[in-house]
């Protein structure tokens, strides 16, 4: 972006104090990446942002937003006084979302968003200019500062679009007004704050509140709670998935250990992804769709599908300090995704007699179905499959104890989570040169830890 304070102090309604000829280059909310050109916007975390204005300062800041009334206002920067500075941090995004006018690509969905965003994006770059979010800035914070890193040239803006509450998504919707929306599927990420899978394919469903009317949205047709959702809305509509009666379903299947390839209707196409399971091939089906929409042809998308980078640690493969393949999905966790994860795990050739090995740590913000969820996870462990199973944390209790019956002692080890350190060394013990491992767990119960460990 490049926009003078005059402009900038225009779009969110306050008044520059400074030279309002500042040209503003980014727009920054941590002081400490903050360079010439920045405006600083001070937001609350823990801590209260303001408190780091003379560090921004030192960092050669030009500007900063101000909440008014807030005490030690500086006197050696501009400044742009506002009500809320999240707020004006938004409101500035929708006024350079206007002003560059791409088209966007709203992404959400339980799981997914991110693999399904980073393909999308790779398929959209074979024809435009493309801008996506980094990694998963997919909130209040993260999606107006994708928007205001856009380049002027870009011709679609690819977003991806979290949430843990209702009423978030209406917030980006309306703030993005979204040309294409894209549902990758409902699971029960964050179901303590919503209750149930219906409420939170409700608060999916409010992507599509400020849906152009002339826009499409793309959702996963396997799901009753969307089929019955989508119905409502005017729009044009596109599925996809496995059965047979959504536009776009899978029509052949084939998984390697680095790799999958797969087959659609009315394609003469295979198309090759450098991740397993069947449920990133439903997040490369949605990418199909978005690129179809744009008028590519499926030649150009199976070649983006097959070189995009996804973003680390979803599903990425590492080395182990005895040679072993470790499967690092640590970013986070809940019942869909371990199910895919173990079933395409559990798919994987191993030689003989090495072992699958899957190390588990509690899956969080499951609510009062937490317990519940975590004994069902039984259901995909089998003992001739994933031949040990490492669980780590207090939930994963609940699963250790319905494994007992099914598993012998010698190949279930449950660790509480102040043992980090005791199961890092069973593990160290434990691992052969050509077992495989799978480390999946919430974000919160950091196992990067265990894969620094073991790397
Ligand atoms: C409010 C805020 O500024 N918090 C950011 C802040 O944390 P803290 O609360 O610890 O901040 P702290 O208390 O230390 O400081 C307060 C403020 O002072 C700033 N500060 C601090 C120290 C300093 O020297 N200088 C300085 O300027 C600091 O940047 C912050 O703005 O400093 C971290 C490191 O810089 C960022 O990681 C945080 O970013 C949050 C997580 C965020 O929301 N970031 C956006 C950009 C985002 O999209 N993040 C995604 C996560 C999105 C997510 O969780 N999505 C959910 C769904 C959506 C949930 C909606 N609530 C999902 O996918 O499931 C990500 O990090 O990967
Ligand atoms: N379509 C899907 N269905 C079920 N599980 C999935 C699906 N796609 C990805 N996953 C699982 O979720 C993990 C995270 O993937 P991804 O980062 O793409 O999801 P996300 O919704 O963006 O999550 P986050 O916003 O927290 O990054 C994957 O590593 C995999 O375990
Ligand atoms: C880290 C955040 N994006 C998230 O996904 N949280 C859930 C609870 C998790 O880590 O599993």
């Amino acid at each position: 972006m490049k926009m003078q304070l005059a402009e900038i102090a225009k779009a969110i309604n306050s008044t520059c104090e400074g030279n309002e000829q500042t040209v503003i280059t980014s727009v920054v909310f941590d002081s400490r990446k903050i360079t010439a050109g920045g405006l600083f916007v001070p937001l609350k975390g823990e801590r209260d942002g303001h408190d780091f204005i003379d560090s921004a300062i030192n960092n050669g800041a030009s500007a900063t937003l101000w909440q008014k009334g807030h005490p030690n206002k500086p006197n050696n920067i501009a400044i742009l006084e506002v009500e809320d500075p999240l707020t004006s941090m938004q409101q500035l995004a929708q006024y350079y979302l206007n002003k560059v006018n791409p088209t966007v690509v709203g992404i959400t969905g339980s799981n997914g968003k991110t693999t399904t965003k980073d393909m999308t994006s790779a398929v959209l770059a074979k024809r435009f200019n493309v801008h996506k979010t980094d990694g998963n800035f997919n909130n209040e914070i993260g999606v107006p500062m994708t928007i205001l890193e856009m380049k002027p040239n870009t011709e679609i803006l690819v977003l991806e679009m979290g949430m843990d509450h209702a009423g978030q998504l209406h917030l980006l919707s309306e703030l993005t007004h979204p040309d294409v929306a894209v549902i990758t599927m409902i699971g029960e990420a964050h179901i303590e704050f919503f209750g149930s899978r219906a409420a939170i394919a409700d608060a999916k469903m409010e992507i599509t509140d400020f849906l152009r009317e002339d826009g499409e949205l793309i959702y996963n047709g396997d799901e009753p709670l969307l089929q019955a959702r989508a119905k409502k809305i005017n729009q044009a509509k596109v599925t996809f998935g496995l059965a047979k009666n959504d536009t776009v379903y899978m029509t052949g299947y084939r998984s390697y250990k680095r790799h999958a390839t797969f087959t659609v209707n009315n394609s003469d196409n295979q198309f090759t992804i450098p991740m397993i399971g069947k449920h990133n091939v439903s997040n490369a089906l949605s990418a199909l769709c978005v690129g179809r929409y744009f008028g590519e042809s499926d030649e150009e998308i199976a070649a983006a599908l097959a070189g995009f980078t996804p973003t680390a640690k979803r599903m990425e493969w590492e080395k182990g300090d005895v040679g072993e393949d470790i499967m690092s999905d640590v970013y986070n966790s809940n019942p869909t995704a371990v199910r895919a994860v173990l079933t395409s795990f559990g798919q994987i050739e191993v030689p003989k007699d090495s072992r699958r090995i899957a190390v588990l740590g509690d899956m969080l913000e499951l609510g009062q179905q937490s317990d519940n969820l975590h004994a069902k996870l039984a259901d995909c462990l089998d003992p001739q499959v994933i031949n040990e199973v490492y669980l780590f944390g207090s939930e994963m209790k609940n699963l250790a104890n319905v494994l007992k019956g099914i598993y012998s002692d010698e190949h279930l080890h449950y660790y509480t989570k102040d043992q980090m350190q005791h199961m890092i060394a069973d593990l160290k013990n434990d691992i052969k040169p050509h077992d495989i491992v799978v480390l999946k767990g919430s974000h919160g119960m950091h196992l990067e830890k265990v894969l620094e460990r073991l790397r």
